[in-house]
């Protein structure tokens, strides 16, 4: 018989990892376990599991590799349940919560146990959640961090990376410190701003229905975010109240500068303001993937006539590159719109990129 995984939340991020886990290593049997007996149905049903383990410690018992992928409380008290099982000499527990402090401190529940527990974080995702959302290619290209604590972990940091190949993340060793303040600036205080954003917009919507349908462009892309699971987005903040706390206060400093400048009619430090905002923006590395949904996205610049979608689409069918969406997201008067162009796979998004450059279309991944 092959190894046995054990994934304990079968949500988008415990599925998409089985998934992954068993492309790389096909003879593994995979058991799942979650609160809810609806989705180990469904991630059966889903081929995402091979079985359901009637409890955790049932499930845990034969496990070479166990996956907590429940929300970062729940995951806490799932460590110290494991830690008072009988479980493999060697097994490997790593969790995937979008905070480490916490869980990894909770963690040493395990220091007198000869299982070894490694914290990590795959660092993409979707604003989706649930089984149904899960998929094998989610992580691909993303960072996926790994914390371990002590020196004595690397050995287990090779057997995680290793079962974890399918995933095609790039892994990261990062201090669990470290790990909350990069994640809280660049993933989880962005969720804050999003949700402010869409508070502030339902206010005045409900006053002014109209607000609502203007705000169907750059508004919605940037306020996508704000459709994520309200129960993993209170629990992370939770969990990261002073990483976030800090960056709170910076942000109030932020918007007391811009206010100041628009009181003051301050036009050169408000155009300063922007320009070094893009100048930044247009220096950051292109995307692979970060704290990211995992879209596989060109924007490509069109001129406003009818019949520009069905050459564009026209030009994709030739090479037989499918498109899973498209969208509109802007008309500049009546010069030039932007098309976004949804494709299944990172390669699909190249070779549509390629032809539809060498048919003088400008494409590009990021707006
Ligand atoms: N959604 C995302 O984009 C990302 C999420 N994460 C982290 O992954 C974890 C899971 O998130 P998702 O998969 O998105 O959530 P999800 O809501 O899709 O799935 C979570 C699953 O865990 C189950 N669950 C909850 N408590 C449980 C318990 N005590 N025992 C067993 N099962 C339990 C739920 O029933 C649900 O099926 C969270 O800790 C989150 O912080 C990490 C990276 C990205
Ligand atoms: O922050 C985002 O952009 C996401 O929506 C995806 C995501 C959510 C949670 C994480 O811990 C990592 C990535």
């Amino acid at each position: 018989m092959g190894k046995q995984l054990f994934v304990i939340g079968l949500g988008l991020i415990g599925g998409s990892l089985a998934l992954a886990v068993k492309k790389d290593h096909p003879d593994t049997h995979v058991t799942g376990y979650d609160l809810n007996k609806n989705v180990m149905k469904a991630a059966i049903s889903l081929g995402v599991i091979n079985e359901s383990a009637p409890s955790i410690e049932e499930g845990a018992r034969h496990a070479d590799l166990i996956i907590v992928a429940a929300p970062v409380k729940e995951t806490i008290e799932i460590l110290r349940e494991l830690s008072s099982l009988p479980l493999k000499e060697e097994a490997i527990i790593t969790d995937v919560g979008s905070t480490k402090k916490a869980i990894c401190e909770a963690s040493h529940v395990f220091d007198h146990v000869s299982a070894h527990f490694i914290g990590g974080h795959p660092m993409a995702g979707s604003h989706k959640s649930g089984v149904e959302a899960a998929k094998s290619h989610l992580f691909e290209n993303a960072y996926y961090i790994i914390t371990p604590v002590k020196e004595t972990d690397a050995r287990a940091v090779i057997q995680l990376q290793n079962w974890l190949k399918g995933t095609k993340a790039r892994f990261i060793q990062l201090t669990p410190g470290n790990h909350d303040f990069f994640a809280g600036m660049v993933s989880h205080f962005p969720h804050i701003v999003a949700s402010g954003l869409v508070h502030q917009l339902k206010e005045e919507g409900e006053k002014e229905p109209v607000l609502n349908n203007l705000a169907a462009g750059g508004f919605r892309d940037i306020t996508r975010i704000a459709s994520s699971s309200p129960v993993m987005w209170r629990d992370i903040l939770l969990s990261n109240r002073d990483v976030l706390l800090g960056l709170i206060d910076k942000w109030q400093e932020e918007m007391n500068k811009v206010k100041g400048y628009i009181e003051k009619e301050d036009a050169e430090r408000l155009f300063e303001f922007f320009d070094v905002a893009k100048q930044s923006r247009d220096a950051l590395p292109v995307r692979k993937k970060g704290a990211i949904p995992s879209f596989y996205d060109l924007y490509v610049d069109v001129p406003d006539h009818p019949g520009v979608i069905s050459d564009v689409t026209a030009i994709l069918a030739k090479k037989q590159i499918s498109i899973t969406n498209i969208r509109i997201l802007e008309t500049r008067e009546d010069i030039m719109g932007v098309l976004r162009l949804s494709f299944r796979s990172e390669n699909d998004q190249l070779l549509a990129k390629e032809q539809l450059t060498k048919h003088m279309y400008e494409a590009y991944e990021s707006p």
